[in-house]
């Protein structure tokens, strides 16, 4: 199914043309949508009257009496976006998601065989041990899964020693919402394709739940596609995990809010160095190899900023418009000046070498150079340079890893929360090669493959970013820079 094809709800653009002449309350009628179904495990899809159905053993809850409206129908869906604009006469294809949440039914029976694997992959994210311990709780206390295991140190623990695979229960987990990082460990690389799925076969594993970002998502399609390829009745879903928050679709990823909120320690710490020197500045580096999200949000909550720097605007340091002269102006103005810049900002500016070019991670991702030292250098030189005779002082702060090794706040801890049970309640639910995740305040079950190909670069032509030029004032960078 193609979910950008064009719909034909209204070929016409009928409702579009009502909207724009209707008067207030007059009825209009939205274009047909797409629905981007989500896979099923194969004994869940079996159409010969032999797929599992189980009642959902909550509503044997002895405390707790589902309300009729606690389960999620079969027709239940969320449209992916909530506006839509009525005077369009060719209105956006719409798509819509499977809701999220507990079925009446289940296609796979928790008591008998189910056995779950979690693991973490990628870098730190605040709540990470959030999702893990929910997972935890959420399988045993909500299903009566007996069999869960941790699996140590990302993709590749699936094909290490028995050690890498330890046994997990609600004791066990008890506190560990309270604590940064993942207790299961992490890791970048590994990825071996078959040798991860002979592990999960061998372990005997029927449910994996991988906890990541974009390459993680991407290695949940591979292991999906390879379950399929293998006729396996295991299902697999990949919990969206990024504190860049560079994953497209869902509204945001866990630990962001969290990120952002530390990042202002930083920002108010260069703040009062700044403000307490002669011709001060303070350089604040945040975390951001492709998107600029935590700085555009870190700048827009702390109001001290005077230029947010992210990889999605290009800038350039010296000349009429450039960096540089901005920030002359502005310490001439306030007598300091505060910037941020995310770690992907300027990459293209930082003079690299051959084997710098080529340097990759474990996971192949680009290593890119240190944007911060680089400006404050170049900064410092360029000062001496053309105001020799004024006082000048940078402190450069870097908060990089502490802003995502912290515990998650209150928000991202209950965002956690429902994440994890979104996810099991769709395992239980007989999907597969699914991700969970908000859509519009939504929870919904969105195909790995899709999230897994789907950015979410900053907007520069949204209203946030009109917004954080409009607080800073600073330069657009869009005149030819001096040579
Ligand atoms: N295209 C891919 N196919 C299969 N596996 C992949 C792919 N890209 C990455 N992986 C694997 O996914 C795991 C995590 O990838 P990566 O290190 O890029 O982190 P991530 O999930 O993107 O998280 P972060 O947001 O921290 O970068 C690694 O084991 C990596 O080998
Ligand atoms: O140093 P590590 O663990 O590879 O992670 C650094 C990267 O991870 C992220 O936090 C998430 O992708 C990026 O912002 C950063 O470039
Ligand atoms: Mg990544």
């Amino acid at each position: 199914m193609d979910p950008t094809a064009p719909n034909s709800g209204d070929p016409n653009g009928v409702a579009a043309a009502a909207a724009a002449t209707a008067p207030t309350n007059t009825t209009v009628t939205l274009p047909a949508f797409t629905l981007r179904d989500v896979p099923r495990l194969p004994s869940a899809a079996a159409d010969d009257g032999n797929a599992t159905r189980i009642p959902n053993p909550i509503s044997r809850h002895p405390y707790f009496h589902p309300p009729p409206t606690f389960y999620i129908s079969d027709g239940d869906v969320s449209l992916r976006h909530a506006f839509f604009d009525l005077a369009s006469s060719t209105p956006a294809p719409l798509v819509a998601y499977r809701r999220a949440g507990p079925r009446r039914e289940l296609a796979v029976d928790p008591a008998r065989g189910a056995r779950a694997a979690l693991v973490t992959c990628g870098g730190l994210c605040p709540g990470l041990n959030t999702v893990l311990r929910e997972l935890v709780v959420g399988l045993q206390e909500l299903y009566g899964v007996r069999d869960v295991f941790g699996v140590a140190a990302g993709y590749r623990g699936f094909y290490g020693p028995d050690d890498d695979h330890v046994r997990l229960d609600p004791a066990a987990v008890d506190d560990w919402h309270k604590k940064g990082g993942t207790v299961l460990k992490t890791t970048r690389g590994g990825f071996d394709l078959n040798k991860i799925v002979d592990g999960i076969v061998a372990r005997g594993y029927t449910q994996v739940y991988a906890i990541g970002g974009d390459g993680t998502m991407r290695g949940a399609v591979a292991i999906f596609e390879e379950f399929k390829r293998r006729g396996l009745n295991i299902s697999i879903t990949g919990i969206p995990k990024t504190v860049d928050n560079d994953i497209g679709i869902i509204d945001r990823s866990f630990g962001f809010q969290t990120a952002v909120e530390i990042a202002q320690q930083a920002i108010d710490a260069a703040h009062v160095e700044a403000v307490s020197a002669v011709n001060g500045i303070g350089l604040v580096k945040l975390m951001g190899r492709s998107t600029g999200h935590i700085a555009l949000h870190a700048t827009l909550s702390s109001r001290d900023v005077d230029c947010c720097l992210i990889p999605e605007v290009d800038f350039y340091l010296e000349g009429k418009g450039g960096l540089f002269d901005f920030l002359y102006e502005r310490i001439k103005l306030k007598g300091h000046a505060v910037v941020v810049v995310a770690e992907g900002a300027g990459q293209k500016l930082i003079p690299r070498t051959d084997d710098q070019k080529r340097e990759q991670d474990e996971s192949g991702n680009i290593v890119f150079l240190d944007v911060g030292p680089w400006l404050k250098s170049e900064l410092g030189k360029w000062w001496k340079k053309e105001h020799p005779s004024e006082l000048f002082t940078v402190k450069y702060i870097d908060p990089t890893y502490m802003i995502r090794a912290v515990p998650a706040n209150a928000t991202d801890n209950l965002y956690c929360t429902l994440l994890a049970h979104s996810a099991i309640h769709g395992i239980m639910a007989g999907f597969t090669g699914f991700v969970p995740g908000p859509i519009n305040g939504n929870y919904s079950y969105i195909p790995l493959e899709d999230v897994a190909v789907a950015k979410n670069p900053v907007d520069v032509n949204d209203h946030k970013w009109a917004w954080v030029r409009s607080v800073t004032n600073q330069p657009d960078f869009l005149n030819t820079p001096a040579k």
